[in-house]
Order: C-alpha cells, then structure tokens, then sequence
C-alpha cells in the first residue's frame, strides 16, 4: 500500500537547537495517526515542515510518493494537505459561512479569478453562488448551518474550533494536520470532538494526523501513535504499546498528563 506521506530523516534545527532530528515515520490512507510528546518536543514543528511553514534541512516529505519538502505552503494546501492551528486564527468579524468561504477562494490558485471576482464578472458571480453553495453544503455536514450568518468571534470556543475544522474541509484536503483541537476545551466539548473528528474522516475520506496532549482523544481515538521527545522519535505503535512503553513514561515523568 502506497503511504499517503512518508517522512524520511527529516531534520530542522533553529540555531543549535535541533527542533526536529531525523524524524522518520509513514501515515496510510485512512489512518488516524496521533503524534504527542512534551513541551517543546518538535511536535508543531514538524507539521509546519509538512505544510511548508519551514524546509527540511535535511531529509524528504513525500505526499503520495512526491516530493514536497520545501515546497511553499499555497501549493502544499493545493496538493491537499489543510492544519488548524494551537491557536484559533477565524476571522472573528466575519460570518461562519464567510470563513469557510474564504478558504474555498484559496482554491482558486490564479489570480485572473481573484481579478474576475473583484470586478464581478458573470463567471465569477457564478462561481461565487456555487462556492456559496458548497459552502452551506459543508456547513450542513458539520453541523454549523443554523449559525452560518452569525458572527465567527460570537461562537463559543467548542464550535470556533469546528469552524476551524470546516475551514480547513473547505480546502478539500486528503491529509488533515490538526493542532491540540482540544485545546481549552471543557469534557463535554472534548467528548464532542472526538465523534466529530470520527465522523468527518469517514465522510470526507480524510487521512489524520493530530496532535493533542488530552491523552483521552489520543488514546480514545487514534489507530497508531508518533511519541517525540527533544525532537527525536522515541516510539511508534498503537495506544496499548504506547501506554505501555518505559521510554514514553520516562519522557512524561514530572508532566501532568497521564498516559
Ligand atoms: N521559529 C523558531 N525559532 C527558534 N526556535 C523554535 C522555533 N520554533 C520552535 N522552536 C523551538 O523548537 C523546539 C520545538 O518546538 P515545537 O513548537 O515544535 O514543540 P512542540 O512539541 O509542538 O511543543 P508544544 O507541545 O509546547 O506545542 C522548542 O524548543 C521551541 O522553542
């Protein structure tokens, strides 16, 4: 089975530091792959390698077999690679079907449709009404419809982070990264996500890589596990073998989280 990305030795330092070190590690179609570690382990690091945030001082991205290491992140999302971030970036004064619209336009890649959209040609205002229609579409699937003219800034936190999520589906990605999306969360809004995250990778076919130090989406959730520390891979395996594993309870010694 071909991987829907493969990551051979890939390596960035800041300075003396280095961030990531010879990171190796594959996700299938249809995995969802968690990736945790301590503070400060590589762990954002390596998805902003991944979506072109930073290129690999060393070593290889590949998306399905291509190499994308150091591509720019316009044409990484454009392969189909889409993130949410640790923190919220909505634009908050705008509508929850705007956002998600928003996104959609990135998909336009040339800029003779940004030009067309701004002086409103008919194709333009044509697209427009069907990306207006995508965009509601997508915001019945994830369950945002009632809430697609109010205000992103207005939303509770729980459903800011969906809205993030739905921005990121709007990009029709293959491969989505999610960043701590229980961040800040309180257990039922956790709980939620965690059947929201189940349900969007079967209907949208989506391969997942998430980050998230809740250890209960983690195990709760994830089919294989990526544990990183001082920018080494220190384990892979499913929840069991991970829970179970000396090196990753030593590396969370002294940490709050409970594996
Ligand atoms: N742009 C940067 N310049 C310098 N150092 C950086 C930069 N980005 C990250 N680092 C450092 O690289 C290391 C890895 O950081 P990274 O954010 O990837 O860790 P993390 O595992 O995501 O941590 P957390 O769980 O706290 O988000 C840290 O020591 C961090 O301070």
């Amino acid at each position: 089975m071909s991987s829907v990305l493969k990551m051979e030795n890939v390596t960035k330092r800041f300075g003396g530091l280095v961030a990531v070190d010879h990171f190796n590690g594959y996700i299938n179609p249809g995995e969802l792959i968690g990736l945790i570690g301590p503070n400060g382990a590589g762990k954002t690091t390596l998805f902003n390698l991944i979506t072109g945030v930073y290129a690999p001082d060393k070593g290889k991205i590949l998306f399905f077999g291509k190499d994308i290491s150091g591509h720019k992140p316009h044409q990484i999302a454009a392969y189909g690679i889409a993130r949410t971030f640790q923190n919220i970036r909505l634009f908050s004064d705008m509508t929850v079907l705007e956002n998600v619209m928003v996104s959609q336009h990135l998909r336009l890649k040339n800029w003779m449709w940004f030009f067309k959209s701004i002086i409103k040609t008919p194709d333009a205002i044509k697209m427009e009404r069907q990306m207006k229609e995508e965009g509601i579409n997508l915001l019945k699937k994830v369950g945002l419809q009632n809430l697609s003219s109010s205000k992103a800034g207005s939303l509770p936190y729980g459903l800011q982070r969906k809205l993030e999520i739905a921005r990121a589906l709007a990009t029709k990605p293959k491969l989505l990264l999610l960043d701590e999306p229980a961040a800040g969360m309180n257990p039922q809004e956790t709980y939620e996500l965690m059947n929201f995250i189940k349900r969007i990778k079967e209907e949208f076919s989506l391969t997942i890589m998430i980050i998230e130090h809740d250890m209960k989406v983690i195990m709760g959730i994830c089919e294989r596990i990526y544990v990183m520390d001082y920018g080494k891979l220190i384990a892979e395996g499913c929840p069991e073998e991970i829970q179970s594993n000396p090196q990753v309870i030593k590396a969370y010694l002294g940490e709050e989280v409970l594996l």
